[in-house]
């Protein structure tokens, strides 16, 4: 079992830590996806764990009394020693330190910045800094690049209606599609009908996805990129309660009507040519449809969107 090295910097920090009772006995920490359980160090050891890529992740927070550990013997154990434990480390073949501080413990930011460690991404109540170790520049993987916002075109069959709302908050009273951002771990159909009921009152279920369009440094996601994608959504109440603080107006407008006008947004202009394509032809030239499949090595779930496939073809084993 994969171990952190003896030596180094860590180690000089933990001989400083240890006087305040940081390191007690061996416990082995828990890892997250992908991560191998250290096994017990012994006393004096910073605790790690070694990833299947071979980085090290050290976390702060499971340092006993971590909040004792001043930060200028942290600083100085760091820079004494550590050009020394990161040419063992390369030589171990680690290719990189994952370095996860909890908010109140902030003030080790600076050293370790000292040192050559970067942010990688910070939540609400720790941040993660990485120093890269392998040869040439990091191939670690950045944090979040989009944000998703997804929009609902509710389309009533029987009346030819379509939802439609202009926001509060924008600069010119464009129509657009009720919408906005999701949220962590909810399912791009859930967004849009939550969305649209928050925006608009108007109850509805998932139908397919239409399009989606990406966008680079968007200044709503503060300067990164964009995924804005609208769903074809079936209604199954019809009166508006829009909701006063996000919409100006809101209103069930005769899907062609929103196809001829001029006051909307090109991407609302180019959906709505689509849904009476799809109206007139048959929706499945124009859907892709949700479908929910087992992933192969975590065992959870993911939904998967695409053109309708005949059961045929979803079943068949060998091509003809
Ligand atoms: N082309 C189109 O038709 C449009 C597309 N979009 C897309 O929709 C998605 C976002 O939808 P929204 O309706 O904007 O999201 P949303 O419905 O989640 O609303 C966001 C809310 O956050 C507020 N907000 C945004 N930035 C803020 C800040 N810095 N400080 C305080 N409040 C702030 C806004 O005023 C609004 O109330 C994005 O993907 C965007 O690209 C948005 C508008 C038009
Ligand atoms: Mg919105």
């Amino acid at each position: 079992m994969p171990q952190l090295p003896r030596g180094g910097c860590w180690r000089a920090v933990i001989t400083r830590a240890r006087s305040a009772g940081l390191f007690a006995g061996p416990r082995g920490a828990s890892g997250g996806p992908g991560c191998t359980r250290d096994a017990p160090s012994g006393a004096g050891e910073l605790r790690g764990e070694l990833d299947r890529f071979g980085g090290v992740s050290v976390r702060l927070a499971r340092l006993d009394a971590v909040h004792r550990l001043d930060p200028v013997a942290f600083q100085r154990a760091l820079q004494g020693k550590c050009a020394a434990a990161i040419q063992k480390w390369r030589s171990e073949g680690r290719v990189a330190v994952w370095l996860h501080i909890p908010i109140l413990q902030s003030r080790f930011i600076a050293p370790a910045a000292s040192l050559g460690f970067c942010f990688h991404h910070a939540e609400s109540d720790s941040s993660t800094l990485t120093l890269w170790l392998g040869e040439g520049p990091s191939r670690l993987p950045g944090y979040a690049t989009h944000q998703v916002g997804v929009a609902g075109a509710v389309f009533d069959e029987n009346t030819r209606k379509i939802l439609v709302v202009q926001d509060r908050s924008k600069l010119k009273n464009m129509w657009k599609f009720p919408g906005g951002l999701s949220e962590p771990g909810e399912d791009i159909g859930d967004t849009a009908v939550r969305e649209v009921f928050e925006e608009t009152g108007i109850k509805s279920e998932f139908r397919s996805l239409l399009s989606i369009r990406q966008q680079h440094t968007h200044p709503g996601a503060f300067g990164k990129s964009d995924m804005y994608i609208i769903c074809r959504l079936k209604p199954y109440s019809f009166t508006i309660n829009f909701c006063q603080r996000e919409c100006l107006r809101c209103e069930w407008m005769d899907l062609s009507d929103l196809v001829k006008t001029e006051n909307t947004t090109p991407i609302t202009s180019r959906v709505a040519r689509l849904l009476l394509y799809g109206y007139r032809e048959g929706f499945d030239k124009i859907d892709l449809t949700v479908e929910e499949l087992p992933a192969v090595y975590t065992g959870l779930f993911y939904k998967i969107y695409h053109k309708e496939l005949p059961d045929s073809y979803k079943t068949m084993t060998g091509m003809d």
